[in-house]
């Protein structure tokens, strides 16, 4: 990231709070559009007299695994509901791979490379595992009707034993576990060939080994050359897997740092992890 492009206002920075008591320091910052893939700039999103997303800005580099970390309301959900077209920011500017993308709509983003997994999964009950990601994949993949019994099948198929389901590409989604849902969710998402996938909650659920495991599969996504946001409202096997983290509470930013700089965060321990991690 060039750092050096985004600009804080020093003049008293120490000093000055907003109303949450979100330090000025972690919240004034100034991104263009060269600092990374994602970049959200002083992104406000109100509901009627409620600010859930509160003149946020961030950046999210290409090739690192960025924690949004924020507790329940925080506005983790709406930041995202901004960034992928669900509803446009009331205020505020959304780049992506350095164009302006501020409103566009969800399919657009798709198009872009920009996929998203959702809490709550759901899978079409009434087809088969490899059917629902067959189904995902991005329209130019699916090259002709009969191309779902073929290549449109084996591209699937691909992506299923991608994220380890490729032992259960005939089950119904029902007959999955949690686990085996979350990594369906994946699948549909890594369906569409992403750069950027945004993953909402993915450890909400999770047994400690089925955390490892599946924090393996980011990490090896992100390897591979995927840019990844995990978005969760604690550090649960989160500060092992990232590469930074942007923390915000009550829809302003709290903090952003390497998963050290966080832990050691006076204000983060505060707010979120009770004085320790
Ligand atoms: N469509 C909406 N209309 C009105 N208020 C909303 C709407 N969506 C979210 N909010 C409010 O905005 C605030 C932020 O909610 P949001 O769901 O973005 O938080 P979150 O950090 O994702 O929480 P969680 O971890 O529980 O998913 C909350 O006060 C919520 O009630």
């Amino acid at each position: 990231m060039s750092t050096d492009s985004r600009t804080h206002d020093t003049a008293d920075e120490s000093s000055r709070t907003n109303e949450h008591g979100t330090s000025a320091n972690a919240a004034d910052a100034s991104y263009g559009p060269d600092d990374g893939l994602l970049v959200l700039d002083g992104v406000t999103k109100r509901f009627g007299g409620l600010t859930a997303v509160d003149d946020l800005s961030f950046a999210v580099e290409s090739g690192e695994i960025l924690g949004f970390i924020g507790p329940n309301g925080a506005g983790k959900s709406t930041t995202f509901d901004c960034v992928t077209g669900v509803f446009p920011p009331t205020e505020g500017t959304v780049r992506y791979d350095g164009e302006d993308v501020t409103g566009t709509a969800t399919h657009r983003m798709v198009k872009r490379g920009l996929a998203r997994t959702f809490q709550s999964f759901r899978p079409l009950s009434d087809r088969s595992v490899l059917d629902n990601v067959a189904l995902a994949l991005t329209p130019d993949k699916v090259f002709t009707l009969s191309g779902l019994r073929g290549r449109t099948h084996d591209r699937a198929r691909a992506v299923c034993e991608r994220v380890g389901l490729g032992d259960r590409l005939d089950v119904s989604p029902s007959e999955l576990p949690h686990a085996g849902l979350l990594r369906l969710e994946l699948a549909r998402a890594l369906a569409t060939d992403p750069d950027l996938l945004l993953v909402d909650e993915p450890f909400a659920g999770l047994s400690t080994g089925e955390v490892e495991s599946v924090s393996d599969l980011l990490a090896d996504l992100r390897d591979e050359g995927l840019t990844l946001v995990v978005v969760d409202h604690n550090m649960r096997g989160l500060l092992s897997l990232i590469d930074r983290a942007v923390v915000i509470r009550f829809g302003a930013k709290l903090a952003e740092g390497t998963p050290d700089e966080i832990r050691s965060n006076e204000e983060v321990q505060e707010a979120y992890l009770g004085g320790s991690t």
